[in-house]
């Protein structure tokens, strides 16, 4: 089996030092580096893309240790704190299971989330860093070793690779769960068992040929391009699966004290493969089921983060924001955060909002695990890159799915609430796969 390796932090001292580099290209080094623990993030807020390789230190809760992120955070921040040489431009990444708690299910013939801890932050041994067509690169390790492993990483950097061609023949797709979906959303419409629920499907895809990664993300970069495109790879002992992806959804974005977040339910009615119009985001904006199950998001953060804020604003009304393949509705929430309050815990008191999880929090949790069957993973859970200090941004992970050699696991699931209807849910959901489908499928 799969795992990852065990916590890793360098028992010495280690210093940060910084280096310049032209390569502007991020995901043609990822291509060249795969094989390694990996993080490529491309933001949706300014285009930035940063690309993390190896891992110098790494704290990670697990079954025996269910630590918050704050926490994970705080162990980290001390070990950072005497780090020798250039810290300001560290970075630590990150991600939160959907359910940390959640029992792992694998099922055979399936790409599983064995290799991922359920909950971890990390720093990259080299981070790079692409802006406005400038890259700057930082290595943490121990000092003596500091220039070895940036050389070790520029000797990778110039290996050949491979590029391989498109397949010629689409991937076979089977659709998953969904006697399990349509059982749990007559669950919620009949017998009323929650207000909402986000209940989730599978589609599992066989293609002639191995999946090129870097292709995917290529193309969920141009087809989406307001979208956060990102893939991931723990640190694990054998080859595990790439979890790739590209969310509209942004957890927090935290900066020098202001946070920045979003209220993102509701979704457009068109048929999959068809694009969203004005006529259906008007329809969006006038239909109760969708401004339903957007307040119950909407009211979510808004009370999990007055505590943590002196003062919170929202927008006054949803809007539609539009993608390639469906409208969500859209609300924008910020707030003055209280002193020592960084991302981190942001991220605690939101995850899982609503928008992926349902309401009650924990009755919609535990309805999701008995209806759903398998296991989320890292989908419908949170990603992202923080500073030090604790600025930074984390998405939620929508619209992914694992990348497995020839073989891909995606995931996608509809609020329901007691309004839905059973096909158009399961529409939407088909339309939720299409940027990964597409990205793997087209020539
Ligand atoms: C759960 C997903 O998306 C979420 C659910 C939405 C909805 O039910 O309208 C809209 C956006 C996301 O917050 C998904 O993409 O898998």
């Amino acid at each position: 089996m799969t795992r990852p390796l065990s916590q890793l932090s360098a028992p010495g001292q280690l210093a940060a030092k910084v280096f310049e580099t032209e390569h502007t290209d991020l995901l043609d080094l990822y291509r060249r580096a795969s094989g390694r623990a990996s993080s490529f993030y491309r933001r949706n807020s300014q285009g930035t893309e940063v690309l993390g390789l190896g891992v110098a230190l790494q704290f990670v809760a697990d079954d025996a240790d269910d630590a918050t992120m704050a926490e994970l955070h705080e162990r980290l921040s001390e070990r950072l704190a005497d780090v020798s040489g250039d810290t300001s431009k560290l970075r630590i990444f990150g991600w939160t299971a959907f359910d940390v708690a959640n029992s792992r299910r694998a099922h055979a013939g399936l790409p599983d989330w064995s290799a991922y801890a359920r909950r971890q932050l990390y720093v990259p041994q080299v981070l790079l860093r692409c802006r406005d067509g400038k890259t700057d690169a930082v290595v943490l390790a121990e000092p003596a070793d500091v220039d070895e492993t940036w050389a070790a990483w520029q000797e990778t950097f110039r290996s050949t690779v491979e590029i391989p061609s498109p397949s010629a023949t689409e991937p076979e797709v089977r659709w998953l769960d969904q006697d399990e979906f349509r059982r749990g959303v007559g669950l919620v419409t009949d017998e009323r068992v929650a207000p909402k629920v986000v209940l989730a499907r599978r589609a599992h895809i066989e293609a002639a040929a191995p999946i090129d990664t870097t292709t995917v993300l290529r193309r969920l970069t141009h087809a989406y391009p307001s979208c956060s495109v990102f893939a991931l790879s723990p640190h694990a002992e054998s080859p595990y699966p790439v979890f790739a992806g590209a969310t509209p959804e942004t957890l927090a974005r935290v900066n020098d004290g202001h946070v920045e977040t979003m209220a993102l339910a509701g979704t457009s009615r068109n048929d999959a493969g068809q694009a969203p119009d004005l006529a259906a985001e008007r329809a969006l904006l006038s239909s109760q089921k969708d401004l339903d199950e957007h307040r119950f998001v909407l009211d979510m953060i808004v009370d999990a983060l007055e505590p943590l804020c002196s003062s919170v604003a929202a927008d006054p009304e949803p809007r539609p924001h539009r993608l390639a393949n469906v409208s969500h509705l859209m609300t924008k929430i910020s707030g003055e955060l209280a002193e020592d309050v960084g991302l981190a815990e942001v991220v605690d008191a939101l995850h899982p909002t609503p928008a992926v999880c349902g309401t009650p929090r924990d009755l919609a949790k535990r309805l999701i695990g008995e209806i759903e069957g398998f296991d989320r993973g890292l989908y419908a859970g949170a990603f992202g890159s923080m500073d030090l200090e604790g600025n930074g941004q984390f998405d939620v992970a929508l619209r992914c799915g694992l990348i497995d050699g020839a073989s891909a696991l995606l995931f996608a699931g509809a609020g329901i609430t007691a309004d839905s209807d059973v096909d158009v849910e399961l529409t939407e959901t088909r339309s939720k796969f299409a940027p990964l489908l597409d990205a793997i499928s087209k020539e």
